[in-house]
C-alpha cells in the first residue's frame, strides 16, 4: 500500500506556493532546480544510452532552466547534444543562472527539424503552462509524434495542462515524464494520463512537511484511502451485522439491471440483499435469483424497509424506467444511505434542486454514479464549465450533498467538503453494458458496511477496477460480478 505522500496529488499552482514556501525557508531554489534537471538527464542517460543526440528543447521559464541543466549534465556525460531555446537571452533568475552555466550554443526553438534518431528531452513548459502552445511548438509536436521519437518530459510534457490533464492546442506524448516531490492531477486525468509515459516521482529536496501543507485535498484512488473505513467481515459475524442491501427492480423487460447490482452487491460482502420488486417482475426475478432474498414493491414493504434498522442501505436507479414515480421513491429512501444511479439520476433532469434540497434536508448519506451524460442532465452548467474534472465533481458534491462518482476511464470520487480522489485502476474492457450497475451494487456494500460514503465509493470503485482487470479481456457485466472477491485481499 502507499504511504499517504505518495498519493498526494499536488496542482501547479500549489506546488509554486511550495516552490516559494521552500525558498522562505531558506532553501536553496537553484539546488533544487540543479537536482530536477539533473534526474531528468540521468533518467534520459539511463533509457537511451546508445542514443544518436540528445535534443534539449527549453522554455521561457523555470521548466526551461530544468532543461539548461539536463544540457549541462550530457555535455559532463560525453553525450552527443543539441539545444534549443524560447527567449534564451531573456530569461530570468534561476533559469538564467542555468543558462549561463551551459557553453554549447544554443539555437532558437523554431530553427529545429526532428530527425530519426533524436531523443528529445522537453523542457519547454511545465508547471507555468497559461494558454495554447505557440505554432512552432505545435509543429516540433507533430513532427516528433510523426516520427514517434523518444521524449523525455521534464515535470509534465509540454501542452499538457498540470491542472485538468487537457491538452492546450497540442502536446507531447512523452515515453518517461519525471516530476517532482508528487504527481499533479493532469498526469492522472485524461487525456494527460495517456500523455506521460513511465511516469517517475523524483524527489529534489523539499521537505515533505512543506509539499503536505499545500496539498489540497486529492489522492490517487487506492486502499489507503479506505482500508481504515471498512470493517471487514470476520468468520464470526452475522449475515445482518455486515448489512442488508436492499435494490430496487424495474419491471419485467428490464429488471437484469438491478439483479447485477444486488448480486454485486452480494459478492462486495453484503450480509444480505434483497431486490425489491414490481408484482409483474417477481416471476422473473425469482427465475434468475438464488442467494438474493425476493420481495414484492408495495409501501408496505418500503415502509418495513424503512423501520427495519437491518436493513442498512439501498440502490435505486438501474433498469427502473425514468418516472415521477421514480424520483417519489428516491425522495422516500434518503432516511438510509442510498445509492442513486442510472435512471435515479436522468428521472431529476429537469428538477436537480427538489433532490439536492431533500439531500440536504435530511442529511442524508446518498452517493450519486453518473456517467457523463446522466452528470450532464443534473448539472448542465458545471459540465461545459472550464476547469477540471475534480473541480465539476467537487462542485457537483457541494451542491448536492451527496458523494458523487463522475464516472469515466478517469473515474472522480468527490465529497461535500471537497475531498477528492482520481481512479486509475480501470482497464477499458469495463465499458461494457452492465458495467455501472455492478458498481452502484458494490457501492451500496460499502455503505452497508458502514463506511462513510466517501470511503464507500472510493473503496467500491476501486474494487470495480480490480475486478476489471481480474477478469480480463472480454469481460462481462456477469464475469465482472463473478470476480469481485478476488479483489479484496489486495485491500489490505
Ligand atoms: N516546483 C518546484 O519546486 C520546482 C520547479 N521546477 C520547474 O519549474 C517549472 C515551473 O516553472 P515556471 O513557473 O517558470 O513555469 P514554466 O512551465 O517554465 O513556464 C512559464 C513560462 O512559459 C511562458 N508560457 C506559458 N505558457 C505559454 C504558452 N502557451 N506560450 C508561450 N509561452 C508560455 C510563461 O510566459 P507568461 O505566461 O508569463 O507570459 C513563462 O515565461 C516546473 O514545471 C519545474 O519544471 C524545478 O526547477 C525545481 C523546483
Ligand atoms: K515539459
Amino acid at each position: 500500500m502507499l504511504h499517504e505522500f505518495e498519493r498526494i496529488l499536488i496542482g501547479p499552482r500549489e506546488m509554486g506556493l511550495v516552490d516559494a514556501d521552500a525558498a522562505g525557508s531558506g532553501i536553496d531554489s537553484f539546488r533544487l532546480m540543479q537536482n530536477a534537471g539533473e534526474a531528468v538527464a540521468a533518467l534520459a542517460l539511463a533509457r537511451y544510452p546508445d542514443s544518436g543526440r540528445f535534443v534539449v528543447l527549453c522554455g521561457p521559464g523555470n521548466n526551461g532552466g530544468d532543461g539548461y541543466v539536463a544540457a549541462a549534465a550530457f555535455a559532463r556525460a560525453g553525450a552527443s547534444l543539441c539545444i534549443y531555446g524560447i527567449g534564451s537571452e531573456d530569461l530570468k533568475g534561476d533559469a538564467a543562472r542555468a543558462r549561463a552555466r551551459v557553453e554549447a550554443e544554443v539555437a532558437p526553438l523554431s530553427a529545429y527539424a526532428c530527425r530519426p534518431g533524436d531523443v528529445i528531452i522537453d523542457a519547454i513548459f511545465g508547471a507555468g503552462l497559461s494558454r495554447d502552445v505557440p505554432q512552432d511548438v505545435a509543429r516540433i509536436i507533430a513532427d516528433a509524434t510523426k516520427l514517434r521519437l523518444p521524449i523525455v518530459a521534464a515535470d509534465i510534457p509540454s501542452g499538457l495542462d498540470g491542472e485538468t490533464g487537457e491538452i492546450r492546442g497540442a502536446a507531447f506524448s512523452a515515453t518517461d515524464t519525471v516530476t517532482f516531490m508528487a504527481r499533479k492531477p493532469g498526469h492522472l486525468l485524461l487525456p494527460g494520463r495517456e500523455l506521460c509515459g513511465a511516469l517517475h516521482v523524483f524527489d529534489i529536496g523539499i521537505p515533505k512537511r512543506l509539499v503536505m501543507a499545500r496539498a489540497g485535498k486529492l489522492w490517487e484512488n487506492g486502499p489507503g484511502l479506505f482500508s481504515d473505513a471498512l470493517a471487514g467481515p470476520t468468520a464470526e459475524s452475522h449475515k445482518y451485522a455486515r448489512g442488508h442491501v436492499a435494490v430496487f427492480s424495474g419491471g419485467p423487460t428490464s429488471s437484469g439491471a438491478a439483479r447485477l447490482s444486488a448480486t454485486a452487491a452480494l459478492k462486495a460482502g453484503a450480509g444480505a440483499v434483497t431486490l425489491v420488486s414490481p408484482s409483474e417482475a417477481l416471476a422473473v426475478n425469482a427465475a434468475h435469483l438464488n442467494a438474493v432474498m425476493l420481495r414484492e414493491a408495495d409501501s408496505r414493504a418500503i415502509r418495513a424497509m424503512l423501520g427495519d434498522h437491518r436493513v442498512s442501505a439501498f440502490v435505486v436507479g438501474p433498469g427502473y424506467g425514468v418516472s415521477a414515480a421514480l424520483r417519489e421513491l428516491a425522495l422516500s429512501l434518503l432516511t438510509k444511505p442510498t445509492v442513486l444511479d442510472a435512471d435515479a439520476l436522468t428521472a431529476f433532469a429537469s428538477e436537480p434542486k427538489s433532490l439536492f434540497e431533500a439531500i440536504h434536508a435530511e442529511g442524508a448519506t446518498v452517493v450519486m454514479t453518473p456517467h457523463e451524460g446522466e452528470f450532464g442532465r443534473l448539472f448542465p452548467d458545471l459540465a461545459s464549465a472550464s476547469g477540471s474534472k475534480v473541480e465539476r465533481a467537487r462542485k457537483a458534491a457541494a451542491r448536492s450533498g451527496a458523494v458523487i462518482v463522475y464516472k469515466g476511464s478517469d473515474t472522480v470520487i468527490a465529497a461535500p467538503d471537497g475531498r477528492a480522489a482520481i481512479n486509475t485502476n480501470a482497464p477499458a474492457d469495463l465499458a461494457t453494458a452492465g458495467s455501472g450497475d455492478v458498481l452502484a451494487g458494490i457501492t451500496a456494500a460499502m455503505l452497508a458496511h458502514a463506511a462513510p460514503a466517501f470511503e464507500a465509493a472510493c473503496a467500491a470503485v476501486w474494487i470495480h477496477g480490480r475486478s476489471g482487470q481480474v477478469a480480463g479481456g472480454g469481460l462481462t457485466a456477469e464475469t465482472l460480478v463473478d470476480v469481485i472477491p478476488q479483489a479484496f485481499p489486495e485491500m489490505v
